[in-house]
C-alpha cells in the first residue's frame, strides 16, 4: 500500500511512493555478520536477500523517540532517498518493511565503511590527495543533484559519506537524510540540526539555511580528508562553536603541508562566513582544484598510496539534469542552536540541545527535534 502524507510545515516531505511492507523482514532476509553502524535511534546491519543471495544494509529505525511519534521524520527520509534515486552517489533504497515498533529501510550495502575512518588513518589507508579530489567530485554530484531537487541535507560529515569498497578504494555513497530537509515549501524551520564541528556559522546565528549551508559541511569534510584534522573542534563545544562563528581556521604550511595551494583556495571557498558568498555545489565541481592534473605529491598525513590506478567511475555526465528549478533558498527558517550535551566525539553525533550556547531570538519557541 502506498503510504502518503502532507507536507509538513518545516520542509519534511512525507509523501513516499515505496511500498511499505508488513509481512516479517526475516521472511525474505537474512541477518549476518556484525553490525554495521548505529545511530541515535538506528541500528545498521548486514542482511542478505533470500531470493537473490544479495547483500544489502538493513536500518531499523525506532518510531517512538523520547516518547515521541517520529513516524513522520522516518516517512520524510524514505521520500528524499525515493526523490535522489537517479543519483548513483546517494545510497539506493530497495525496500521499506514495517512493524509495531520500527520501520525498517533496506539500503544498497556500502561495505566499504565511513570515510571517517580513512580520515583519521595515520597509515597507509589514509587518502592521498588524488584520491580526496575523486571522493570530493563524487561527493558534490550527490550534493548538486540534491540541491538541484531542493534538497538539503543538513548532516553531512564523514560517518555520513561511506564507500562501496575500502581497499581499492571504492565509490561514495551518501548516507543518513535523517535531517533532511526540502526547501522549497518551507515556511520555517525550527529545529536543531547537524554536527557540531560541521555546522554553519548561519546555524548558530538563528540565520536562515539553505543549499549554502551543506556546503559549509562540504568545506569543513574536505579539510578533514586532506588534513585528517577538524577544523574547528574545540576542547568543549562552546569553543567549537566560537571557532565556527569567527571562522578560525589553521591554513598554516604546517597543516597543509604537501598539499596543493588550489586545495586551499577549494576549502577557504567554502569556509565563508555569509552564505550568499559561499561557492556553490556547482561552483565547486568547475573549480580548477577539481578538474587539475594529478598531484605528483601527498601530505605526510596522507601518505602515498594512489587512487590513479584504479578506474574511473561515472560521473555526472551520466546523472539525468533534474527538471526541477532552483527555488529561493535564503528565507528559510531559523535554527536554534543549543548546548552541549557532553564531551565531543570528533563529529559522530548530530546534536540537539537543551539550551542555546548563545542568546537565542526570544520571538522563536525551541522545538528539539525528536
Ligand atoms: N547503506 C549502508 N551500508 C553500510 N553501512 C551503513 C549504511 N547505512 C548506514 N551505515 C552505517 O550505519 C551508521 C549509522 O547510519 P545512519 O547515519 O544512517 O543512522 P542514524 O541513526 O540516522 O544516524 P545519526 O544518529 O547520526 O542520525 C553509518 O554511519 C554507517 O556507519
Amino acid at each position: 500500500m502506498p503510504d502518503s502524507a502532507k507536507m509538513s510545515k518545516n520542509g519534511m516531505l512525507t509523501t513516499i511512493h515505496t511500498r511499505i511492507r508488513s509481512d516479517p523482514f526475516t521472511a525474505n532476509y537474512e541477518l549476518v555478520g556484525r553490525e554495521l553502524g548505529r545511530g541515535k535511534f538506528a541500528v545498521v546491519k548486514k542482511c542478505i536477500e533470500k531470493a537473490t543471495g544479495k547483500p544489502c544494509a538493513a536500518k531499523f529505525l525506532r518510531k517512538r523517540r523520547k516518547g515521541e511519534d517520529c513516524r513522520m521524520d522516518i516517512l520524510n527520509e524514505i521520500s528524499v532517498l525515493e526523490s535522489a534515486k537517479a543519483n548513483p552517489y546517494v545510497v539506493a533504497l530497495h525496500e521499506v518493511y514495517e512493524t509495531n515498533n520500527e520501520i525498517i529501510l533496506v539500503l544498497e550495502c556500502a561495505a566499504g565503511g565511513e570515510i571517517f575512518n580513512q580520515c583519521v588513518a595515520d597509515n597507509d589507508d589514509a587518502f592521498t590527495e588524488n584520491d580526496v579530489i575523486r571522493l570530493a567530485k563524487q561527493i558534490l554530484n550527490g550534493v548538486a543533484f540534491l540541491h538541484r531537487n531542493n534538497v538539503v541535507h543538513l548532516d553531512l560529515k564523514p560517518q555520513n559519506i561511506l564507500l562501496t569498497c575500502a581497499r581499492p578504494l571504492g565509490d561514495i555513497r551518501i548516507v543518513d537524510f535523517g535531517l533532511s530537509r526540502r526547501m522549497d515549501k518551507i515556511t520555517e524551520v525550527r529545529e536543531i540540526l547537524g554536527t557540531p564541528e560541521y555546522v554553519a556559522p548561519e546555524i548558530l546565528n538563528y540565520e536562515p539555511i539553505s543549499t549554502a549551508t551543506d556546503m559549509w559541511s562540504i568545506g569543513v569534510l574536505t579539510y578533514v580528508m586532506l588534513t585528517g584534522e577538524s577544523p574547528f573542534l574545540g576542547e568543549v563545544k562552546q569553543e567549537t562553536f566560537l571557532n565556527i562563528s569567527q571562522v578560525n581556521v589553521d591554513y598554516s604550511q604546517d597543516t597543509f603541508e604537501g598539499i596543493s595551494s588550489p586545495a586551499v583556495d577549494f576549502i577557504k571557498s567554502l569556509l565563508v562566513k555569509n552564505p550568499r558568498k559561499r561557492a556553490t555545489a556547482e561552483d565547486c565541481l568547475n573549480h580548477p582544484w577539481l578538474n587539475s592534473l594529478p598531484h605528483p605529491h601527498s601530505h605526510p598525513h596522507l601518505h602515498t598510496r594512489s587512487s590513479l590506478d584504479e578506474p574511473e567511475t561515472s560521473q555526472s555526465e551520466s546523472e539525468p539534469e533534474s527538471p526541477v528549478p532552483s527555488p529561493e533558498m535564503d528565507l528559510i527558517g531559523s535554527y536554534l542552536a543549543c548546548p552541549s550535551q557532553g564531551g565531543l566525539k570528533a563529529g559522530r553525533d548530530a546534536f540537539s540541545f537543551s539550551e542555546p550556547p548563545f542568546p537565542t531570538r526570544p520571538e522563536i519557541k525551541q522545538e528539539l527535534i525528536c
